[in-house]
């Protein structure tokens, strides 16, 4: 068969050669029919239609085609939004959902259906399904769960409620922390106890809030003031007569004078030779003692025993004195054993309560014993035994220093008496 051949080159070939076709087969043909039949079935009408139809298409194939009317124009920006739509919406954009754990089973398919949607995780409490099961529409309650932080070391606290604190109306519980909106961090406390009590170095301008803050006669009044915080701490030393009370006040007031103030208290015993009025007493009579207001007063042989001028005094010398509507931290100062006594006090004087005119003498087996007899009904805040001096007054020192930083806690009666 010969090379089928175009005029005008090969996009354009396709027609005429249909035209052609069967008059070159026409001297290889037998039969007569055979070119008529070629001849109809190659000069269809509609065939070369759509041979033509082919060579233009094929001619414009590789042309960037613009639509001539505005119309069209629309409608292949329709087209490419619709093309768009049809790649968008054939996209699987499901959420991926975390993988289940292996050690749900099979029968817990609500369990399932529940972790597959990603609200919960391991480990979370399944609380509620509207309180009563199997009515309309189920109202799922979730909580997350919270780990358990390590205890500690101060007294054990709980996160979760089941473990939590049981306590009534009444009991006192120390909040150890607020940092969580819903749940406080609390210690209970047996003893009858309100507001931590700060001593520190604020200036005299805050007096005022702590005053009212003594006023406070509500525990929620207390809850919305300040932490009370005093600058003046009121320190009283108690012990036995000859205990050594002089010698650990001297040691503390020259340890520092800017510091510490000492109050001198009223009495209406006799002054002794060697004392001074206003050294180390103001002395009074007993008509004029009975007419004044005391902070503190007693009664010893028959003579009174009081302070309060004073008080003021050594706060207007801004010297450290600890007020509390008058209630002092009380430090017992006692022996340690009579035996002791006898060893450390050989050389020492006791100013003789015996003799009148208060004449220092060495000490007494009576003295020794009279001591540790009353130093054994004594109780009180803070105690420090006078052994040896020195290391009574280092143990003092440390107790005052506390007293400067620390918080303490102070009877609620402190506050309302
Ligand atoms: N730890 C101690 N070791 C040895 N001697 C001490 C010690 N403490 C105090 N003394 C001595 O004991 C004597 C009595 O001390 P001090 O006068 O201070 O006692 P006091 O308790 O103030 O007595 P009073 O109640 O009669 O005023 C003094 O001679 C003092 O030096």
């Amino acid at each position: 068969m010969p090379a089928l051949s175009t005029s005008s080159g090969s996009d354009a070939g396709l027609y005429e050669l249909l035209v052609a076709l069967p008059a070159q087969m026409q001297p290889r043909m037998n039969s007569q029919k055979d070119p008529t039949f070629l001849w109809d079935v190659f000069g269809e009408k509609s065939l070369h239609s759509l041979v033509k139809i082919h060579e233009k298409l094929h001619y414009y194939e590789k042309q960037n085609l613009m639509p001539i009317l505005q119309g069209a124009a629309a409608l292949a920006n329709d087209l490419a939004l619709l093309s768009v739509h049809d790649t968008v919406a054939q996209k699987n954009y499901d959420p991926v959902l975390p993988l289940m754990p292996d050690d749900i089973g099979n029968e817990e398919g609500s369990v399932k259906i529940i972790y597959r949607s990603g609200i919960i995780q391991v480990g979370d409490e399944f609380r509620e399904a509207n309180g009563i099961p199997s009515q309309g529409a189920i109202t799922f309650k979730i909580i997350h769960s919270i780990k358990e932080e390590a205890p500690s070391k101060e007294g054990k606290m709980f996160i979760k409620a089941e473990a939590g604190l049981s306590f009534k109306k009444g009991d006192i519980l120390q909040i150890m922390s607020q940092d969580d909106a819903t749940w406080r961090l609390a210690l209970r406390r047996a003893e009858i106890l309100v507001q931590p009590l700060k001593v520190s170095s604020r200036k005299s301008s805050d007096k005022k809030t702590n005053k009212s803050m003594y006023e406070c006669k509500k525990s929620d009044q207390y809850d919305t003031a300040n932490v009370p915080t005093y600058e003046e701490t009121w320190l009283v030393l108690v012990g036995p007569v000859g205990v050594g009370l002089n010698e650990v006040k001297r040691k503390v007031l020259i340890s520092n004078t800017q510091q510490y103030g000492l109050i001198v208290p009223y009495t209406t015993r006799p002054r002794r030779s060697q004392e001074s009025d206003g050294i180390e007493y103001i002395f009074s009579s007993k008509h004029l003692f009975e007419r004044n207001k005391f902070i503190e007063y007693g009664e010893y042989k028959n003579n009174y025993y009081a302070s309060i001028d004073s008080v003021w005094s050594v706060l207007a010398k801004n010297k450290h004195l600890r007020m509390l509507e008058y209630k002092p931290y009380v430090i017992f100062i006692r022996p340690l054993s009579i035996g002791r006594l006898r060893e450390t006090r050989k050389n020492a004087k006791i100013i003789s309560s015996r003799d009148d005119q208060g004449a220092a003498k060495p000490f007494m087996e009576d003295d020794f014993q009279e001591m540790i007899k009353s130093a054994q009904i004594m109780e009180m805040t803070e105690l420090i035994v006078n052994d040896d001096l020195a290391v009574a007054f280092n143990e003092l020192k440390r107790t005052f220093d506390k007293l400067e930083t620390d918080m303490h806690w102070i009877p609620v009666n402190w506050l309302h008496s």
